[in-house]
C-alpha cells in the first residue's frame, strides 16, 4: 500500500489544522486540508483518501452544543459517502472538537430509538480547562492505539464531560473495549477529581467505535508529537518523540 492521504477536514472555527498536519506529515502521510463546503459540493472526494481526520477547535463557534453543527453537517450530507469510507476499513480520527463531532454524530456510538446513548457535556468544573493529564490506555481493538500503554498529553476544552444516559451503556462501551483511554493520576492508578480534568464518567478520555477504526479523544496528542512539546523535557530528559506521536505513526503503518 502506497503512503496514506490523510484528509483534514475544516470548518468555521477549526484551529488545530496545522499542528495535526504537521504531526500526520511527520508520521509520513500525505495531507489535504479541506473546508467542509468543499466536500459537501462533492462528497466523492473523500474516495481519495485513507485517513479522515477531525480537528480541534470551536467549529461553528460552540454554539448549541461544541461540535453540534458540523457533526448535523456530516450526518445530513455526508452520510452515505462516510459509510462508503467506513466500509473500506479507511481510519478516521477526531481531536477534542473532532471527538465531540464523531461522537455528536453518533460515529462512535450509534444512537437507538431513544437519541444518542452517550455525549460530552459542559466540564463539571463549569470552566475551560488547559492543561496537562495522564492516560491509560485500556484493552482495545484500535490501531490508532496499537503498542501504546501510556500517555501525558496536554488538554484544552470546557465541554469534554463523557455522559452515557444510562449505567448499562457505560458498561456495555467497556465491555466491548470501546472505553480506549481513561484520565489517571501520574502514577496510572484512577484519576481523582483533580487528575479527571472534566467530571467523565469512568474516567472516560477517548472512545472508539466497534470495529475500532473510529477514534475520537479528548486531549491532543498533536501537540505533543515533539519531545521537546513537553513541559519537563529538560528535567525529564528527551523522549524520542512526543507521546502522541505514537498515534499518527500508528495510523500510517496500518496502511502499510
Ligand atoms: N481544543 C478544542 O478542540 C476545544 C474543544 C471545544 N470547543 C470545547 O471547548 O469544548
Amino acid at each position: 500500500m502506497p503512503t496514506p492521504h490523510a484528509l483534514i477536514l475544516r470548518a468555521p472555527g477549526t484551529n488545530c489544522d496545522l499542528e495535526t498536519r504537521f504531526a500526520l506529515e511527520r508520521a509520513g502521510a500525505t495531507t489535504q486540508r479541506l473546508h467542509l463546503n468543499r466536500l459537501r459540493e462533492n462528497p466523492s472526494l473523500l474516495r481519495d483518501f485513507q485517513i479522515l481526520v477531525i480537528p480541534g477547535g470551536f467549529s461553528y463557534g460552540d454554539d448549541v452544543a461544541a461540535g453540534k453543527i458540523l457533526a448535523h453537517q456530516l450526518s445530513s450530507f455526508l452520510a452515505d459517502a462516510l459509510r462508503e469510507f467506513r466500509s473500506a476499513e479507511k481510519l478516521i480520527l477526531g481531536i477534542c472538537n473532532g471527538f465531540q463531532v464523531l461522537l455528536k454524530a453518533g460515529l462512535l456510538v450509534p444512537p437507538d430509538e431513544d437519541g444518542p446513548l452517550a455525549t460530552l457535556a459542559h466540564n463539571t468544573s463549569g470552566r475551560y480547562q488547559d492543561r496537562w493529564v495522564h492516560l491509560n490506555v485500556a484493552a482495545n481493538q484500535s490501531p490508532f492505539l496499537k503498542g501504546v500503554t501510556q500517555m501525558h498529553l496536554p488538554m484544552a476544552h470546557g465541554e469534554g464531560r463523557f455522559v452515557c444516559r444510562k449505567e448499562w451503556i457505560l458498561k456495555g462501551l467497556a465491555q466491548s473495549n470501546q472505553i480506549v483511554l481513561r484520565y489517571c493520576q501520574p502514577d496510572g492508578s484512577a484519576a481523582d477529581a483533580h487528575w479527571n480534568p472534566n467530571g467523565s464518567q469512568d474516567d472516560v478520555a477517548g472512545l472508539c467505535d466497534a470495529t475500532g477504526r473510529v477514534m475520537g479523544l479528548m486531549p491532543h496528542p498533536e501537540r505533543h508529537v515533539l519531545p521537546t512539546q513537553h513541559p519537563q523535557w529538560t528535567r525529564l530528559g528527551l523522549a524520542e518523540s512526543g507521546d502522541g506521536f505514537a498515534i499518527f505513526r500508528n495510523a500510517v503503518e496500518y496502511f502499510e
